[in-house]
């Protein structure tokens, strides 16, 4: 990033009033008359039967359409753990692109939390008050437990963002990077550098997309994840291979993928160049990625390339996911988000990049075209099909799967944000 570019990041998020989102009304309030709806005497109704009937707190306020963003800044993007108030912008991002790409409200939430407990005994307590809980950028390990109990205590989604929904986005832009470069997952050797949330979600997902584990080295900080190393937690453990290799330079030899999930610049020039023919590489740490574009094409014209960043082809980030993810999910009101609505996701996402890409499409990107090939493994963003195609195949795969406590969206498909209340 240039000196003028950080400063107009800042510029971005001072001026003209602090940060990027706000709350605003959607009930007339001009009159003596509104606001004794709005407020008292009004607003006891709604109470009354709320308190009658839980299930009216969907009808009377807006918690069907709220998604809490929950961090403990434990691992914010690549930067690391910088505490719960250095995580509001990116917490505040998450709700800008919620509102922006499906029409979600949102709040975020940073938790000054002395362990995992006290993280989710402070979650849980105040969980009922939203549509769902996307848990964002708290590290590994400690983001497993936490997850794994906010689920089982909590009758709403809650879907640990860096884990799922970066796996659904980067299984949906592998197969179709692979699929370009005439391999099958089954095959191919795969590094993954970094083994927390991240990795090991991506990890299992690809997994469980047919990739074989004995042809998966993953690396942490210490290197190699291999059988004989002592002190690795359960989640490394899962990943520990019977090798020799020690290091990325023994791993990435012949490698088919790389896949980081871990801190700037660790993968080199000279590590790519070994790496086997047609090489995907996701360098996906944010916002500095493993290598860039640019270094990797100099020594492989023949990459596939991919980054989490907006401002380079291919950006594979969970942006992709989540809006669109828990749209599905609101909408039947599901009582989690399994296996089978994020199979649905990535299905849905890959599918949707075999299509041709429509003109606010290159609009927004500035370019004459994209087509479905090396430049453009995966939709971008902006794309509107994204709000139909993923949120639909969610809310079908949550009917279908027995957690939706709501029949699939009779105002479906969606076209566009403001069709989100039907
Ligand atoms: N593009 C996208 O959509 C997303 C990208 N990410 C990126 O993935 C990265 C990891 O995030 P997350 O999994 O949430 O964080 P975690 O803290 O859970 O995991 C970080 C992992 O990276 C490893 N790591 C860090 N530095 C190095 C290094 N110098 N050498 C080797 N390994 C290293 C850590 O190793 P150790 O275990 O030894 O500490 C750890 O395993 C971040 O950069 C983040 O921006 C995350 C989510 C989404
Ligand atoms: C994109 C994202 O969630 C991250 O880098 O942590
Ligand atoms: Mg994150």
């Amino acid at each position: 990033m240039t000196d003028a570019f950080k400063q107009a990041a800042l510029d971005y998020h001072a001026n003209p009033i602090p940060g990027k989102l706000s709350v605003e009304l959607t009930k007339p309030t001009a009159t003596g008359r509104d606001l004794a709806l709005a407020y008292s005497p009004g607003v006891a109704e709604p109470v009354r039967e709320i308190a009658r009937d839980g299930e009216n707190v969907y009808r009377y306020t807006g918690k069907g359409n709220l998604v809490a963003v929950i961090s403990d800044g434990s691992a914010i993007l690549g930067l690391g753990n910088l505490g719960p108030m250095a995580s509001k912008p990116v917490m505040e991002g998450k709700g800008v692109l919620f509102k922006r790409f499906a029409g979600i409200n949102s709040v975020d939430v940073e938790v000054n939390a002395e362990s995992p407990q006290a993280f989710i005994d402070t979650v849980a307590r105040i969980a009922d008050t939203w549509g769902g809980i996307n848990l964002e950028d708290i590290k590994a390990p400690e983001c497993f437990e936490i997850e794994k109990a906010l689920i089982e205590q909590c009758n709403i989604p809650v879907f640990h963002d860096d884990q799922h929904g970066t796996a659904i986005v980067t299984a949906a832009g592998m197969l179709n990077a692979l699929d370009i470069a005439g391999k099958s997952i089954e095959d191919v050797k795969i590094v993954c550098m970094g083994a927390g949330a991240a990795a090991i979600a991506c990890m299992r997902l690809l997994v469980a997309c047919g990739a074989s584990q004995d042809k998966l080295v993953m690396l942490d900080r210490r290197g190699v994840i291999h059988k004989s190393r002592e002190g690795i937690n359960a989640y490394k453990a899962e990943f520990a291979l019977d090798t020799d290799m020690r290091t990325l330079d023994d791993a990435i030899d012949g490698a088919d993928v790389f896949v980081g999930l871990s801190g700037p610049g660790l993968l080199s020039a000279d590590q790519v160049k070994k790496m086997a023919a047609d090489p995907v590489i996701f360098a996906c740490t944010n916002p500095d990625p493993e290598i860039h574009p640019a270094v990797a094409r100099e020594v492989r014209p023949d990459v596939i390339m991919a980054t989490g960043r907006s401002d380079f082809p291919n950006q594979v980030n969970n942006v992709l996911g989540f809006p669109f993810i828990f749209r599905g999910a609101l909408d039947v009101r599901a009582t989690r988000i399994n296996e089978a609505m994020k199979v649905a996701a990535v299905h849905a996402l890959k599918d949707l990049a075999r299509d041709p890409v429509p003109q606010e499409v290159l609009d927004a990107y500035e370019c004459d075209e994209m087509h479905f090939g090396r430049e453009y493994i995966i939709p971008t963003p902006v794309d509107i099909r994204l709000l139909d195609r993923v949120s639909s195949a969610v809310a079908q795969a949550a009917v279908e799967s027995g957690v939706a406590r709501k029949p699939y969206p009779a105002h479906y498909p969606l076209k566009n944000v403001n069709d989100v209340y039907g």
